[in-house]
């Protein structure tokens, strides 16, 4: 049977869940072949990934891998794993001197879709505030990846990707028009280009990796009620309906700025297929409430594929071992899904 291109898995934070959550995804998805979902490796720390199998309770055991190629044969009976250098870390005890390793796992796994090694990239939690103290200038990886994208399209004078995070769980998919963003800056980021450009890239991620042809997309309102026709903010007037107006003459099925508050709701009654938030809590508060462990965080707008579990390093679960997998699991299925959909199109 031939299998797709194996995914490219981050180690994340190693005092973080991710190393549990490997062994734990591992577990899982290790008999997959026969659902033709891809199999995965890992960029990490063999040393760490030894340490965490001891805590996750899973028997198995790591095979260190040269190329991803490699990957694919073994899976069913070990965890692949390309091993790069980190420093010993625990579970639950956050180590500055682990960034380097941190950010090489994500950039190597990038690297390998260019290389068309790896049909795509998850990622593991990651804790932003320790890899700033090491000079880390990017808010989060979506931002990063967007960069790394960049980077790859050498000299060309081609801009950087728009990266457009959204989270997908719990019957919604809800995309961001701002993300790692301090909450007073956004209203002067909501702009009827920047909601153009978000909207266009949502609507080809849906179109192009969710097999959604003319999906329906629903803008969220910045203000109470929408603005409540311009008495509680402007920004739906002057900047959100004036480009639904123009998205919606190039083609695209897409509202006017709906009340934030029902409108989480109506998407899960059906009316849409995703819902563009304006602001980061705005959007993945409904959804971490309605699927705290199963909500997956993709990023839209990249050449490749990227999707990640939605909650962060959790270092206390990382230290009892009681991390929950599924969100990790949910991602390794989707970027799987995503893969097959870009391979068969
Ligand atoms: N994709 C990424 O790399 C993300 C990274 N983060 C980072 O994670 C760090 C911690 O952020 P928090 O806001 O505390 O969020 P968090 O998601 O790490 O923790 C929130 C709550 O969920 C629990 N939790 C997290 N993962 C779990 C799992 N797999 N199983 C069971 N329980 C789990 C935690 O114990 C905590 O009670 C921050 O540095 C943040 O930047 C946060 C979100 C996404
Ligand atoms: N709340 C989700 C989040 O912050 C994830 O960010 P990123 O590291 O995927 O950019």
């Amino acid at each position: 049977m031939s299998h797709p291109l194996p995914l490219a898995l981050t180690m994340g934070d190693p005092a973080g869940v991710g190393p549990l959550l490997t062994w734990r995804a591992w577990e899982k998805c290790k008999t997959k072949h026969a659902d033709h979902q891809s199999p995965f490796f890992v960029i990490a720390s063999k040393d760490i990934l030894h340490a965490a199998q001891k805590k996750s309770g899973i028997e198995g055991r790591i095979e260190t891998i040269n190329s991803p190629q490699d990957a694919v044969d073994i899976f069913h009976k070990s965890l692949p794993v390309l091993h790069i250098d980190c420093p010993e870390t625990q579970l639950g005890k956050p180590n500055p001197e682990s960034a380097h390793a941190i950010i090489e796992s994500i950039q190597m796994a990038v690297d390998f879709t260019y290389k068309n090694q790896a049909s795509g990239v998850v990622t593991n939690p990651i804790n932003k505030s320790l890899l700033y103290k090491k000079g880390f200038s990017f808010p989060g990886h979506t931002e990063f990846l967007a960069h790394l994208a960049h980077s790859q399209q050498g000299d060309s004078l081609a801009s950087a990707p728009l990266p457009i995070m959204m989270l997908v769980g719990g019957g919604l998919r809800v995309a961001l028009a701002t993300i790692h963003t301090a909450l007073r800056e956004v209203p002067d980021l909501i702009t009827q280009a920047l909601i153009e450009d978000v909207s266009r890239i949502v609507h080809a991620g849906l179109s192009r990796d969710f097999g959604l042809n003319s999906p329906r997309i629903a803008l969220a309102g910045l203000n109470p009620h929408a603005g409540e026709e311009g008495s509680l903010g402007m920004e739906e007037i002057e900047q959100i309906n004036p480009a639904a107006k123009t998205l919606r003459d190039s083609g695209l099925n897409i509202s006017d700025a709906q009340p934030g508050d029902t409108v989480f709701h109506a998407m899960l009654e059906g009316q849409y297929d995703a819902v563009i938030a304006m602001f980061h809590d705005q959007g993945l508060a409904p959804l971490k409430s309605l699927d705290m462990w199963g909500g997956v965080n993709v990023t839209l707008g990249l050449p490749f594929i990227r999707t990640s579990p939605d909650h962060g390093t959790g270092y206390g679960v990382a230290e009892d071992g009681s991390a929950r997998a599924d969100s990790l699991i949910a991602a390794i299925n989707l970027a799987s899904d995503m893969a097959k959909a870009r391979a068969s199109a």
